[in-house]
């Protein structure tokens, strides 16, 4: 397994409460790793602290080698790693193109503003983006809505949005909040498809799911977060058999365990 990302001993604290707790793990490149825990495990915590929304107190992350930013969005994405949110966060006066044409500015010399002052480069540029954007689009399965208002867009659809556009940075790592959320079984089932297409294009995901049927179908590794602490990491089968995993879930399966 040749190393993506490695989380070394994150901690983040709100006030009294300890929301990751020296939280160690590594993905390797090609993974689909789940992150699961019952609800206000730290999961999301996690996300935030790995895309650089907090800062961590304590811990380091070390991507493609070298040390990861923290408390820098921006600079995460530089480097390679784009989300999703648990809430669906689009830029919703825009449609789909415009949404997935903000994500892939960060490529341009031109930058997002240099859209507004065109001269010859920067029209060609803007070319581009458009073509890519129309591109990711198809990509996820929405193409045909490219003119569409973001927010007019069915609830599946705009989080296949929300992919496309993070997919629009380039990223090596992307890592997914709850991307099944809100997701009838067949857009569950494209869902997977589509993670499955994602990867087999060379880009890494992380996801954060309570879906357990599609963690289980579809990571090739899985880490279990109870009260901020890892308490398991391993493949689904072995995951869902570990003792600790089954008592943070209450003393029952964690097949059983519902959507928070
Ligand atoms: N900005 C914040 N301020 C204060 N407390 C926070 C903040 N963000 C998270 N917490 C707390 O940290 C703990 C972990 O929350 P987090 O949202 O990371 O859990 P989660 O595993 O993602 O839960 P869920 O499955 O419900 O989304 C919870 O106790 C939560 O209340």
């Amino acid at each position: 397994m040749i190393t993506l990302l490695e989380a070394r001993g994150i901690g983040k604290r709100f006030g009294g409460i300890t929301a990751l707790d020296d939280v160690s793990l590594t993905i390797g490149q090609g993974e689909v790793y789940g992150l699961i825990g019952p609800n206000g495990a730290g999961k999301t915590t996690f996300f935030n602290v790995l895309t650089g929304a907090y800062t961590p107190d304590g811990g380091a992350f070390v991507f493609e080698g070298s040390a990861l930013p923290t408390g820098k969005p921006h600079r995460v994405v530089e480097a390679g790693i784009a989300r999703t949110f648990q809430n669906i966060r689009l830029f919703g006066g825009m449609t789909a193109l415009e949404n997935v044409m903000a994500g892939h500015h960060i490529h341009t010399r031109a930058g997002v503003w240099g859209v507004l002052t065109r001269n010859k480069q920067q029209r060609e540029e803007e070319r581009l983006t458009t073509r890519r954007a129309l591109e990711l689009l198809d990509y996820v399965g929405i193409g045909r809505h490219a003119h569409a208002v973001s927010t007019r867009l069915s609830y599946g659809d705009q989080r296949r949005l929300e992919i496309a556009r993070a997919l629009a940075t380039e990223p090596r790592l992307l890592a997914l909040d709850e991307p099944a959320a809100g997701m009838n079984a067949t857009e569950t089932a494209q869902l997977k498809t589509l993670i499955e297409r994602i990867r087999a294009d060379g880009v890494t995901v992380m996801l954060i799911e309570h879906d357990v049927k599609l963690i289980m179908g579809l990571c090739d590794r899985v880490a279990v977060l109870d009260f901020g602490r890892k308490i398991a990491e391993d493949v689904p089968a072995e995951v869902q058999r570990h003792p600790a995993v089954i008592k943070a879930y209450l003393g029952g399966s964690v097949t059983e365990v519902k959507a928070g």
